[in-house]
């Protein structure tokens, strides 16, 4: 079988898309997506991600981590999603469509932008390791602990061991059996400057160039220490924005995710 795919890449946080409306593509199949999502022996990808048509929906998004099983929801994934049904003419400039945490709406811009709308999120919680540390949890539509790096350990984000402190966090029985992404943030001298995040993402076993859900929870976590809508946060891959309301109880709603979503190439692969 001939597999015809695109690549698209969120703020470096990058996919396979397939348009699967046709449902031709083996969702079950956790060897192959390993496969295709492998940097080396693959096309290469922290994801997988199949549009399908879905009643009632301009389309659905299923997404899968890299190792080839089924996952919580990928914001960025979600944005590139979008740029894809775009792409195909599916929708114009607006979308509502179905991933795994429910419905999200979306717009996209002239000049790419997309904007994805995120699930309500509870306020965040203290973290069940590493709470002395102000460590605290947040579930965006995936799970995120988020560690604020303290300036009296004088710690640097771009010099702080993301992968060994990420996967030791992300493997830590508390977090059993379902586990959670890791983000590291670098707090700002002034909370309106940007927030700068490094991710460890589940699934992918690894750190990303960004994580959209991981970036919403520190934006949504960061509230509590001075962060204003809209936050503007960087990661290794690029810029992106999070805007919210702040409920009465804590929570937040009207939770948007702001950034680019490219593709990159598009290809045919024997399978
Ligand atoms: N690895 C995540 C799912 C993808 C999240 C990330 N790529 C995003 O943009 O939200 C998990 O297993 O919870």
């Amino acid at each position: 079988m001939t597999l015809h795919f695109h690549k698209y890449q969120g703020t470096g946080n990058d996919f396979v898309m397939i348009d699967d409306r046709a449902e031709a593509f083996d969702a079950t199949n956790q060897e192959l997506i390993a496969r295709l999502c492998h940097r080396r022996f693959g096309i290469g990808a922290d994801g997988l991600i199949l549009l399908r048509n879905r009643p009632g929906f301009d389309f659905e998004m299923v997404y899968f981590n890299a190792d080839g099983r089924p996952s919580s929801m990928c914001g960025n994934g979600g944005r590139c999603t979008v740029a894809f049904a775009r792409f195909l003419n599916i929708i114009g400039d607006k979308a509502q469509f179905l991933a795994v945490d429910g419905p999200h709406d979306a717009r996209v811009e002239a000049d790419g932008l997309v904007h994805l709308k995120m699930q309500d999120t509870a306020k965040a919680r203290r973290a069940p390791v590493h709470a002395e540390q102000g460590d605290v949890f947040l579930h965006t539509g995936s799970p995120h602990h988020v560690h604020f790096l303290s300036p009296a350990e004088g710690q640097k984000l771009e010099e702080y061991d993301v992968y060994g402190a990420g996967h030791d966090i992300r493997f830590d029985q508390a977090y059993d059996p379902a586990g959670t992404n890791v983000n590291f943030v670098q707090v700002p001298a002034d909370p309106g400057q940007p927030w700068a995040v490094r991710t460890y993402e589940r699934g992918v076993e690894d750190e990303t160039f960004s994580c959209g859900t991981g970036v919403t929870a520190v934006a949504l976590a960061a509230s509590a220490r001075g962060a204003v809508s809209p936050v503007q946060l960087s990661t290794p891959g690029g810029q992106l924005q999070v805007s919210f309301q702040q409920r009465p109880d804590g929570g937040f709603e009207d939770v948007w995710l702001s950034g680019p979503a490219v593709r990159v190439f598009e290809g045919q692969l024997a399978v």
